[in-house]
C-alpha cells in the first residue's frame, strides 16, 4: 500500500547537495498526498534562486518512483529564505533577512553593473529584493534601473521620517544619488555618509525582503569601514577584472572584510573576455585567461563566475534596462543570473550551517 510514511522513507536519503543533510530532516518536504497512483508533495527550498533546483526535484522524483504503485510524481516547489545569523553589536534591519555587499577594490570595474543585475536576477526568481546604492563617488544604479529622475518620498511617522523606496524591474531601491548633491565635492559628502547609511537602512520602508543588495563605494577607505561596521552583513562579494592591479585591490578588499568579520562569499571576474556583437560565437581573452580562477585559489575564496565584456551590457546600463531583463539569453545575462544563484545558495548555506 502506498502511504505517506512510505514516501517519506524513500525521500529520507535524498540530501540537499549543499547542506549535505536529508531533505526530510531539514523539513523541506511538506504536504505529502496520495491520490491513486499519483504522489504529490511540496519541496520547500532555502532560496527561490536555488542553483540546484532541477537536480533536487529530479532526485526526489527518482526516489519516489522506486515505490511500487507510483504512476506519477507531482512536486510543487516553493522557498523560504532563512534569515542571516545575527551579529554582535549590529542592529538588524526590520524584516530584511539577508544583507549582501557588492564591493570592488577600485572604481570602474563594473561593481554597480553586477549589483544591479544580481538584484534584478534574484527578483526574477521570485525573491523579494532591495538595492541600497551606497556609492557616494558614482551613484549610478538609478540610471542603470531607469530611475535617474526619481526621488524618494518622505513620510512622517511617529518614529520620525520614513523614506519610501522607488521601484522598477521588480526591485525596491534607494540611492545616495537621491540625497546628495552631485556637484558637492566628495570630501564633503564623505562625512555625511554615516548618517545617510543609517537612514537608508533603518528609516526606509523596505518591508519584508529576502535580500538587500548594497552597492558599496569602491576601495577600502573610511566609508567602507563605516559601512561594514554598522551593517549586519550576510556576506560580501568582490568584483574584479582580470588585470593584476585590480586583483591586488581585491586582496585589500578581502582583508578588510575578513578583519571586520564579514563572510566573503566569493569573487566575480568582470570583463573576463570580449564577445563581439557581430560574432557572438567568438570570444577574445583581452586580458589573458584564467585570472579569476588563479585569484580565487590565491585568495582562497570561491570564484562565483566570470562576466564577459559585451557592448549590450553597457547599453542596457545606459538605457536603464538591465541586461538580465532586456537580453536574458546573452552570455553576460546568463553569467550574471548564474552568479546571483550562487550568491543566494551560499547565503542560505551560511545562515543554516
Ligand atoms: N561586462 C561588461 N561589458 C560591457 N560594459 C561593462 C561591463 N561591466 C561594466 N561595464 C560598463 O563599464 C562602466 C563602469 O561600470 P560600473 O559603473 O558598473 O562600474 P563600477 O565599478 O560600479 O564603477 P564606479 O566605481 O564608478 O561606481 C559602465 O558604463 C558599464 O556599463
Amino acid at each position: 500500500m502506498l502511504t505517506t510514511d512510505a514516501v517519506l522513507t524513500v525521500l529520507r536519503p535524498v540530501q540537499d547537495p549543499e547542506l549535505q543533510k536529508s531533505l526530510v530532516e531539514l523539513n523541506m518536504i511538506r504536504d505529502v498526498a496520495i491520490a491513486g497512483g499519483t504522489v504529490s508533495f511540496t519541496l520547500v527550498l532555502t532560496t527561490p534562486a536555488c542553483p540546484l533546483r532541477e537536480f533536487i526535484v529530479e532526485d526526489c522524483e527518482k526516489a519516489v518512483k522506486t515505490l511500487p504503485g507510483v504512476e506519477k510524481v507531482e512536486v510543487t516547489v516553493t522557498a523560504e529564505t532563512p534569515q542571516q545569523k545575527s551579529l554582535p553589536d549590529r542592529q538588524s534591519v526590520g524584516q530584511v533577512k539577508n544583507i549582501i555587499a557588492i564591493s570592488s577594490g577600485k572604481g570602474g570595474v563594473g561593481k554597480s553593473t553586477v549589483a544591479v543585475n544580481v538584484a534584478v536576477a534574484l527578483a526574477q526568481t521570485g525573491a523579494t529584493v532591495g538595492l541600497l546604492d551606497a556609492d557616494i563617488y558614482g551613484p549610478n544604479a538609478p540610471t542603470m534601473l531607469g530611475l535617474s529622475g526619481a526621488a524618494v518620498q518622505v513620510q512622517n511617522s511617529p518614529q520620525g521620517e520614513v523614506l519610501e523606496p522607488v521601484f522598477n524591474h521588480g526591485i525596491k531601491m534607494v540611492s545616495m544619488g537621491f540625497l546628495i548633491d552631485p556637484d558637492q565635492p566628495v570630501i564633503w559628502r564623505g562625512p555625511m555618509l554615516n548618517g545617510i547609511i543609517r537612514q537608508f537602512l533603518y528609516q526606509v520602508n523596505w518591508g519584508a525582503l529576502d535580500y538587500l543588495i548594497v552597492d558599496m563605494p569602491p576601495g577600502t577607505g573610511d566609508a567602507q569601514l563605516t559601512l561594514t561596521q554598522s551593517v549586519p552583513m550576510a556576506g560580501a562579494v568582490i568584483v574584479t577584472t582580470p588585470q593584476t592591479v585590480s586583483l591586488l585591490d581585491a586582496r585589500r578588499g578581502l582583508k578588510m572584510f575578513q578583519q571586520m568579520g564579514v563572510n566573503v562569499l566569493g569573487i566575480v571576474e568582470n570583463m573576463s573576455y570580449f564577445i563581439p556583437p557581430d560574432l557572438p560565437d567568438h570570444q577574445y581573452d583581452l586580458f589573458g585567461s584564467g585570472g579569476g580562477e588563479k585569484a580565487s585559489k590565491e585568495l582562497n575564496v570561491p570564484l562565483l563566475g566570470c562576466v564577459p565584456l559585451e557592448i549590450s551590457l553597457r547599453e542596457g546600463g545606459d538605457k536603464g534596462i538591465p541586461i538580465v531583463v532586456s537580453q536574458p539569453e546573452s552570455a553576460s545575462a546568463k553569467a550574471l543570473t548564474a552568479i546571483a544563484k550562487q550568491i543566494a545558495g551560499k547565503v542560505s548555506m551560511a545562515a543554516l550551517v
